[in-house]
């Protein structure tokens, strides 16, 4: 059967009993967010340092942040400065040594409604470099879906994910591309955008993209900024890039990572 044939991907997925997969806007819905229309959160970071363990390394000195959500923040600095041990720490791989790393929910008075909430791993995603580097599969559709629960018994999580994996493939358009098809033979933009699929089937409160343009030729590397670009409207993303003019027009907030791990906001220097 051509493969423009077979069952949508949550069907192929969850197999029995089937799902009736009626064409589905890929807009995320407000409601499917979880957010209310007059507050607004802010992923919130405190004085974080972190030393790895067993050391006496100072990686990261006492930094400080912030992004509201739907918004764009850039991280930039030289290489070696701690901008990644701070993107593993954020997306819960190390823990921080001291400081912390919170949702703060605000009223539309700019006050703060409740106390602020530990920014779990699981609602972070995180595009490390050259993702592609990590396929492990040899279809998209077992790339995507690989380490989903595969028991009996959890047909809800299974009919969650399945869902928001179609929403996925669709927000960054790989809904024409075959799930037979090996990760490993698509094109560098498309690769990317596969990675990025992975991270929002369960929609994050925060995305993080460590180089997201490294090893792109300049087509594929326009796409993905204009993707990033329709993925700020409904997300929260923090980059990690030495491409500041690519990204200028997305930025909302930018910081540089000093030599020792030292933050600090500086508007892009460009
Ligand atoms: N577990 C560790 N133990 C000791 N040193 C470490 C450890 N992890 C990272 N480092 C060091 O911390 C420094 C910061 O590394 P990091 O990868 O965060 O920098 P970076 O700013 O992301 O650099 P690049 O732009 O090259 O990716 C580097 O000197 C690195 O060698």
């Amino acid at each position: 059967m051509p493969t423009s044939l077979k069952p949508p991907l949550g069907l192929r997925f969850l197999q029995s009993p089937p799902l009736s997969l009626a064409p589905i806007s890929f807009k995320f819905p407000t409601t499917q967010l979880r957010r209310i229309s007059c507050n607004y959160s802010s992923f919130e970071v405190r004085d974080v340092s972190y030393q790895p363990p067993g050391t006496q390394l100072r990686l990261l000195n006492s930094v400080n942040f912030s992004l509201p959500e739907k918004s764009f923040g850039l991280i930039f600095g030289q290489s070696g400065s701690g901008k990644t041990t701070l993107l593993q720490l954020l997306a819960g791989i190390n823990k921080p040594t001291s400081g912390s790393i919170r949702i703060q929910k605000y009223g539309n008075d700019g006050n703060p409604i409740q106390s602020p909430e530990p920014l779990l791993p699981e609602k972070v995603g995180i595009v490390f470099q050259f993702p592609e580097r990590y396929f492990v599969a040899d279809n998209v559709l077992d790339e995507v879906t690989f380490g989903w629960p595969r028991q009996k018994g959890s047909h809800q999580l299974r009919e969650n994910l399945a869902l928001g994996l179609q929403r996925a493939i669709n927000w960054v358009g790989l809904s024409g591309i075959s799930l037979d098809k090996n990760p490993h033979s698509l094109s560098g933009g498309y690769k990317r955008r596969l990675a990025l699929a992975i991270q929002l089937v369960q929609i994050p409160d925060l995305l993080i993209l460590d180089e997201p343009l490294a090893g792109l030729d300049w087509k594929a590397r326009a796409d993905v900024v204009k993707l990033l670009k329709h993925l700020k409207k409904e997300l929260t993303v923090l980059v990690v890039s030495h491409d500041l003019r690519e990204f200028a027009s997305l930025v909302d907030r930018s910081w540089r990572m000093e030599m020792g791990g030292n933050l600090r906001e500086e508007i892009l220097p460009i």
